[in-house]
């Protein structure tokens, strides 16, 4: 395997995890096998470069790889192993520029699954130091004769704010400190998402509180979130002589939140819970003899700045969050990569707070800070997980050492500590975990995307070739991969920036996750071998595709007809790996949809019964309702009924009543006027024709109210015999005709002067339409 053509961006290097209990191993009774072997080197002096990645014994048809790296640190590598072997030193010097000029900028990152040990070899543990302490301490102790010390440099903060291009809020590491830390006589219970190895004191319960009670707040038990100190002493004690002329504004600040306009001072923000001040910062492993050459006719200054790529957004960790003005939420604001005023031709995280630090401890002080901030979140795969890629920037401020000095110049030493992937299937994680793990893989994905395009094109001048501006992460890391010309537009020059010198620690656990780890170190390898252990028959239909180079283009450069046959082999050995893999995510993926169906299908069965025997029970009540009303309504409508015949009944009665007195009393007179006249025939006729139309009344009346007929004997009879009586009265009407004065007085209410033949004519009419009115009534 050809590692000539090593990563032209980065120096790729690995370290094993030692073995052990991890989190993210789950709980077996059988150890895990090693998967992951170093190759023995060629020569007993050299260091390994070489690990075969052995794929498990299961029915995958997974090819044996090899990867190359600059050095692999097996699993006994120490820290100082680390910092002395993987060209941290060398980035540190570029950085500081002894030659003279700005320097080269540096960046120092981490890349591995989750649990793997990058955050151990970057911030080390609470007994050993980190790459990142060591290199500050290098850093501090190699420009201890040129830094200048803010507490007496006047112009130093003023000339720092005014040259920095990036619209920083540059600010004293006292003040700083002094708004993060509580005092180391009022510990506090405030206490880390993301416990550094720095802070080896733990945090106090509010038992332990010894600060004025105004600073415990009772209710949660911590201490209040009246953010500045009312500890012991004021928060501006610590300011510098320089700035005490600026005293009164820095208080305005501190008690408005707002800064003043045209003052270039930042007001501290207040924090939730002040942090306990760590009173012992592990010294191993020693390094108190190594320093790098600086420039020894420059002065330095230190500016750190922390910032964490989360979700693809920028957020300042030395910016506590504040609260929202409608909830009161705690939200940070993300801030930009983007070219300002004073950098137009380079992006710069805009608008971040830069500390400067004169001393080695101020700037671990600030580090532990922003750590605190930084988002930690527990997940499945790892109880300490970072959630985000954490920056960590040290820039270096460098000016001519003179008496009238010139403009600030520099580089800057960027660490990174990358957030962990992981299987979203392994973390165990839920909702903003889940997308959290989405963002973090594929952010990785693309980082990985453009290590593998920069090895390929084996060069560095060709920034268009690395797609390096996909997401925030790459854009970040690769933006000063590349030379530049800078023209900063208070200089009114431009001048050539030499493109960063990187470095990346790979880290893998032998014992964790195959398929994970091999992902990884495909990545990021510089250069890799592929033993096939059995080309299935499909491999040919495989090679002919065009789309397998472009997933897993050679790393080499151009290749003899005999190594591009071995390298389409290993390309379809690749290939059908992936594919493989990826069925047989695939099955899981469908038989988890298959039970899901299944048992949407076994809900949506019961909820259709469910749905008809509600149905079911509505209709027979409603019905039920339905038939008790209509009874009811029934009921009412024949008691109405019978009533309203009864009426009926009772009117017609009266009628006929009024009517046979009408007629005997007619018939009376008829008799006293025959007694007075003699018999006529026209009376004769009358009293016939008076007959007829009772008969027909008669018949009218039992035709019209058939309801009646039954009582028709009764009347009947009555009427027959009123008939009777009728025929007497006309008898006896031919022979009087003219009522006598009395008789019309002895009648009462029935007037007129009329004959009673046209009486009876009368009520007989009004009798029928009676009739008529009341069936109509009835009907
Ligand atoms: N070289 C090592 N020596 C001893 N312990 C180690 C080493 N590497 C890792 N560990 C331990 O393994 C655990 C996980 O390591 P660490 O937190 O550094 O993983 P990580 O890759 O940063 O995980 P994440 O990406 O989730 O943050 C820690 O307890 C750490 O102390």
């Amino acid at each position: 395997m050809d590692q000539s053509s090593k990563s032209a961006l980065f120096e790729v290097y690995l370290r094993l995890r030692p073995g052990g209990p991890t989190n993210n191993s789950s709980f077996s009774l059988t150890a895990p096998d090693r998967f992951l072997t170093v190759e023995e080197p060629p020569t007993e002096d050299a260091p390994p470069t070489h690990i075969t990645l052995n794929p498990p014994n299961d029915n995958r048809r997974r090819a044996v790889e090899k990867f190359a790296f600059t050095k692999v640190f097996e699993e006994e590598a120490s820290q100082l192993d680390l910092f002395g072997g993987t060209g941290v030193l060398p980035l540190v010097e570029g950085v500081l520029g002894p030659q003279g000029g700005d320097g080269r900028d540096g960046l120092l990152a981490t890349l591995g699954v989750t649990g793997s040990g990058k955050t151990h070899t970057i911030m080390g543990s609470k007994s050993q130091r980190g790459l990142t302490q060591l290199a500050l301490d290098v850093l501090y102790r190699s420009i201890s004769n040129n830094i200048l010390d803010p507490n007496t440099t006047t112009s130093l903060h003023a000339t720092i704010a005014a040259s920095d291009p990036s619209e920083a809020q540059v600010m004293s590491a006292q003040m700083f400190l002094d708004t993060m830390f509580s005092d180391p006589a009022a510990p506090s219970r405030a206490s880390s998402r993301a416990p550094t190895p720095m802070v080896l004191a733990g945090t106090l319960p509010i038992a332990q509180c010894k600060s004025p009670p105004s600073t415990c707040n009772v209710e949660d038990g911590v201490l209040g979130t009246a953010a500045l100190p009312t500890v012991s002493r004021s928060p501006f004690s610590n300011i510098p002589s320089y700035m005490q002329s600026t005293f009164a504004q820095a208080r305005k600040y501190v008690f408005t939140k707002s800064p003043l306009k045209g003052e270039s001072y930042p007001p501290p923000t207040p924090r939730r819970h002040l942090l306990q001040r760590p009173s012992v910062l592990p010294q191993l492993p020693n390094i108190s003899n190594v320093t790098v050459n600086a420039d020894q006719h420059a002065e330095y200054a230190i500016l750190i700045s922390m910032y964490e790529v989360y979700n693809d957004r920028i957020f300042d960790l030395l910016t506590p969050a504040l609260p929202g003005k409608s909830t009161k939420e705690f939200r940070r604001r993300p801030l930009l990569f983007k070219p300002t005023e004073q950098s137009p031709d380079r992006k710069v995280v805009a608008g971040l707070r830069k500390i400067i630090c004169g001393t080695m401890r101020e700037a671990l002080m600030v580090l532990e800070a922003g750590l605190h901030e930084r988002r930690v979140a527990g997940t499945g795969s790892n109880s300490v997980s970072s959630r985000s890629h954490g920056f960590f920037c040290v820039e270096v401020k460098k000016r001519r050492r003179s008496r009238a000095p010139g403009a600030w110049g520099g580089s800057a030493l960027t660490i990174v500590d990358l957030a962990g992937s992981e299987r979203a299937r392994d973390a165990k994680t839920q909702g903003a975990t889940l997308q959290e793990a989405g963002k973090i893989n594929e952010s990785l994905m693309y980082l990985g995307q453009c290590l593998q395009m920069q090895s390929d094109i084996g060069s560095s001048t060709k920034p268009n070739l690395v797609p390096f501006r996909q997401c925030k992460l790459t854009e970040l890391l690769f933006s000063n991969s590349f030379p530049s010309t800078s023209t900063p537009s208070h200089h009114h020059s431009s001048h050539n920036r030499n493109p960063q010198k990187a470095i990346m620690i790979v880290t893998a656990d032998p014992l964790g996750d195959f398929n994970a780890t091999s992902q990884i170190l495909r990545y990021s390898a510089l250069a890799r071998e592929i033993t096939v252990p059995r080309i299935p028959s499909v491999t040919s239909t495989i090679l002919a595709q065009s789309t397998a180079s472009h997933y897993f283009a050679p790393r080499t450069g151009r290749a003899s007809p005999t190594e591009t046959e071995r390298e389409t082999m290993e390309i379809a050995a690749l290939e059908i790996a992936r594919l493989s893999e990826e069925i047989d995510g695939l099955r899981d993926a469908l038989r988890d949809e298959q039970d899901r169906r299944v048992e949407s299908d076994a809900h949506l069965e019961s909820m259709t019964d469910r749905i008809m025997e509600v149905e079911m029970t509505v209709r027979e009540e409603v019905f039920a309702e339905m038939e008790a009303k209509m009874q009811e309504e029934m009921r009412r409508w024949k008691v109405n009924l019978a009533a309203e015949s009864d009426r009926n009944d009772e009117h017609l009665d009266r009628k006929l009543e009024i009517l046979t007195k009408t007629m005997d009393l007619g018939a009376d007179e008829e008799d006293k006027e025959n007694a007075n006249s003699g018999p006529g025939e026209d009376l004769e006729l009358e009293n016939d024709q008076l007959r007829r139309e009772v008969a027909q009344l008669r018949r009218e009346l039992g035709s019209r109210s058939p309801s009646k007929s039954q009582r028709m004997p009764l009347r009947e009879s009555r009427s027959n015999r009123t008939l009777n009586d009728i025929g007497r009265s006309m008898e006896n009407l031919r022979i009087s005709n003219a009522p006598t004065p009395q008789q019309d007085k002895a009648r009462g209410g029935v007037s007129g002067s009329g004959s009673p033949l046209k009486k009876v004519r009368k009520f007989t009419g009004k009798k029928w339409d009676m009739g008529a009115g009341d069936e109509g009534d009835m009907l």
